[in-house]
């Protein structure tokens, strides 16, 4: 767990990390919210009184129409514009069925750690919780760093 040096605006967000085959569930953000076209994970801004758990749950029902359960969370970090951010480990049934909300998802799939890190898209408070993994912040149950991350710059 590691505290980042920017203040935080009050604003808090829950984001999941959804594992299979060691590759991460990422979206690409539609054009119609905050960084349109960004890649990241499913997740969304916690409303006042709600858990990071139901927060979770219920974006990731919102954006991906599928029932995720909370793992634990993994990481907290405070984004470059302000925002508290709880990233955990989450778990959807194998045969889960995706259907994205368009209106804030313009699609998804399934991305290897590296490729993710090496986007030129990618949000860029995710570069903060990939490189933190990779420096063994914190570890992922499930999936090791991968070794051809000694070529790529953090
Ligand atoms: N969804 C998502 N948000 C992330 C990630 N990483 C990260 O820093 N965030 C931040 O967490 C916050 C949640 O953003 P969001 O725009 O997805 O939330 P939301 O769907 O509730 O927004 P809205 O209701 O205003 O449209 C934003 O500040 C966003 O930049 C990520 O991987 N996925």
């Amino acid at each position: 767990m590691s505290t980042s040096p920017q203040p935080s605006n009050g604003k808090r967000a829950v984001v999941g990390v959804i594992l299979w085959r060691n590759q991460f569930l990422t979206i690409r953000r539609s054009e119609h919210v905050a960084a349109p076209g960004k890649i990241c994970f499913p997740g969304g801004k916690i409303e006042l009184g709600e858990s990071e758990e139901d927060a979770l749950i219920r974006e990731i029902q919102e954006e991906l129409g599928i029932l995720a359960t909370a793992g634990h969370r993994l990481y907290t970090n405070v984004t470059g514009w302000g925002t508290s951010v709880a990233w955990w480990l989450t778990h959807i049934a194998e045969d889960a069925e995706v259907q994205i909300n368009e209106k804030e998802v313009a699609h998804w799939c399934w991305m290897a750690p590296a490729t993710m890190l090496r986007h030129p898209d990618l949000l860029s408070s995710n570069r903060d919780f990939l490189a933190s993994w990779r420096n063994s912040v914190f570890s992922i149950p499930g999936i090791a760093v991968p070794d051809i991350w000694d070529d790529i710059d953090d």
